[in-house]
């Protein structure tokens, strides 16, 4: 039974949706790196929110591990490219709780616009301060979005409600999408020009890192209200203390900090700071979505195979996921048979689908092609990181679909370069399920590829094959099926057995040495 650890406070939604699917559960929040280290070596699957750091040191630990899930949509807490070279898959939950965050926003923009924090404090501690207030209406007021995913687009949706004009910088808002938001569409400057009120809706990379960096934040409208309900990070916080202090900068509103938790900031007690302590999420109804999706996901992964919203491996429908399995599985075995018989350091590798297998979602084929041909070389590999490692080793993939049928309704042929020239094989799918092999180097085959098989490549003349049964048989090996293929009679042909044992070293030997024989070799599926 897969095991899982929740390590950051969740909805108990997750665990009981853990439980009903057969996957074993664990929740100890709190930990530190050090504990979480010395436990994660038992855990199948990680699920997570912001707390905990999956950092390239806990993964090290994490010898079990398979998936991780964020409950929630950033995932800048974990080391994706750490994961994925240890074969992890991570997953968000991209949707959940972005209503909930982008209405933070909004109640962000609110407070700023009436000072609502501080004229609460002011009226419970008895002043009745009514003249110190004095805010400004939203209303034809100009919001400029940075970053118009699905949280900012619904933050642009609330605002136009309130009769703000929305603006927005996003690189990759096409014009389309800007107009049927309802935004316009503008370069940073531009946007940082006119806005009275700005909010930030972008993750943290190293494109939009101090995306309003002290520069930035010189070119606003004076009195700008600035929301942060992103990540700490996109402000230069120290920037922005001086923006406020001089009055430049007419109100800020930080949910998230550079430092987190910050339980102590220099921008504390500035007059028209707001700050919450990374809140936007955290409301019932996005913690019972994202702790229901989170688990839901982790258990298909763990329990079926299935894929949604990972962010380093191709998604996989619970529609596609019965349809590919029998040609990831062909896919792995192709992958594995090249990578056993090929010699020398491969440059290249082509995967080239047709028939039915055209119609497919290729990515997830080629992964499998990759983890078969690369788990000759390590255990460790999986779909997961052999793209990753096959990139990493400079291995040129190229993946290609004909549309056309040829002599089998679908087909998948795999060919590595090497440095002896090309070598190429094709398998199909029996009755659109059972694996088979049917090209080996150019020759025609039909075979199965499973269990201990032997290779072998000979010189097509009567008798070979009665001398090879006996060869086998005196050291005491099982033949189990024999398929034969070659170019001409008479000419080189392809001999690939399937044996109950393994074949040793020494019966090797005795094979190559029979007459006629060029190559023999063991293969493992
Ligand atoms: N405070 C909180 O509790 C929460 C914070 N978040 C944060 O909000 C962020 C936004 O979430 P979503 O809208 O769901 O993400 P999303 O991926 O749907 O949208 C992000 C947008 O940023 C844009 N973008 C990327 N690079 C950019 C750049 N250099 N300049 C301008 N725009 C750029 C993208 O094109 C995309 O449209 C998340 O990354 C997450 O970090 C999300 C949920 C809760
Ligand atoms: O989903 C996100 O990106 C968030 O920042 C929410 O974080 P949380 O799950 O509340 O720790």
């Amino acid at each position: 039974m897969p095991k899982v650890l929740i390590s950051d406070k969740m909805d108990p939604k997750a665990a009981q949706i853990f439980r009903e699917r057969g996957v074993e559960v664990d929740e100890i929040t709190g930990k530190t790196p050090d504990e979480l280290k010395a436990i994660i070596g038992q855990y199948d699957g990680l699920a997570i929110r912001s707390s905990t750091k999956v950092t390239k040191d806990i993964l090290e630990h994490a010898t079990n591990l398979k998936v991780i899930g964020r409950a929630g949509i950033g995932v800048d807490n974990v080391d994706i490219p750490a994961a994925s070279a240890k074969g992890v898959v991570v997953m968000n939950t991209p949707f959940g709780n972005s209503i909930t965050t982008a209405e933070h926003a909004i109640a962000l923009m609110f407070a700023l616009a009436r000072q609502l924090p501080e004229a609460d404090v002011s009226t419970q501690a008895g002043k009745w301060e009514k003249n110190r207030f004095m805010g400004v209406e939203l209303t034809g007021k100009t919001l400029g979005l940075i970053g118009a995913g699905n949280i900012g687009s619904i933050v642009a949706d609330r605002a136009i409600g309130l009769r703000m004009r929305v603006i927005a910088y996003d690189p990759f808002l096409t014009p389309e999408r800007a107009l049927e938001m309802g935004v316009e569409k503008m370069t940073l400057d531009d946007l940082l020009l006119r806005a009275d009120f700005i909010t930030l809706h972008t993750p943290l990379t190293d494109q939009t890192r101090n995306i309003l960096s002290r520069e930035n934040l010189a070119k606003t409208k004076k009195g700008v209200r600035i929301i942060n309900c992103a990540r700490g990070g996109l402000i230069d916080e120290a920037a922005l203390k001086d923006g406020l202090d001089s009055g430049h900068i007419g109100g800020a509103a930080l949910d998230v900090f550079v430092q987190e938790p910050a339980k102590e900031h220099p921008l504390f007690g500035t007059p028209n700071f707001v700050a919450t302590p990374h809140l936007g999420a955290s409301t019932t109804e996005a913690q019972v979505n994202v702790a229901i999706q989170v688990a839901e996901q982790l258990a298909d992964y763990l329990v079926t195979g299935g894929v949604t919203n990972a962010l380093n491996v191709p998604s996989l429908s619970a529609e596609e996921a019965p349809r590919l399995k029998p040609y990831m599985a062909l896919a792995e075995k192709l992958g594995g048979l090249v990578g056993q018989l090929a010699h020398g350091e491969l440059t290249s590798i082509a995967i080239e689908v047709e028939g039915a297998a055209a119609e497919l979602n290729q990515k997830p084929i080629t992964s499998a092609v990759l983890a078969g041909l690369m788990r000759v070389h390590s255990d460790t590999v999986n779909m997961v990181n052999a793209p990753f490692l096959a990139k990493e080793r400079g291995l040129d993939v190229r993946e290609v679909r004909h549309d056309r049928e040829g002599d089998y309704h679908t087909l998948v042929r795999v060919t590595v370069g090497t440095q002896a020239g090309d070598r190429s094989v094709a398998g199909t799918l029996f009755g659109n399920a059972a694996p088979r092999l049917v090209e080996l180097f150019g020759i025609k085959v039909e075979a199965d590829l499973a269990g201990h098989m032997l290779y072998i490549v000979n010189e097509d003349a009567p008798g070979f094959i009665g001398r090879l049964g006996t060869t086998l048989g005196e050291a005491g090996v099982n033949i189990g099926t024999f398929h034969l293929g070659r170019r001409s009679a008479g000419g080189e042909a392809i001999l690939l057995l399937s044996v109950d044992e393994a074949v040793d070293d020494a019966l090797l030997g005795k094979v190559r040495a029979l007459p006629g024989v060029k190559t023999a070799m063991a293969l493992g599926f």
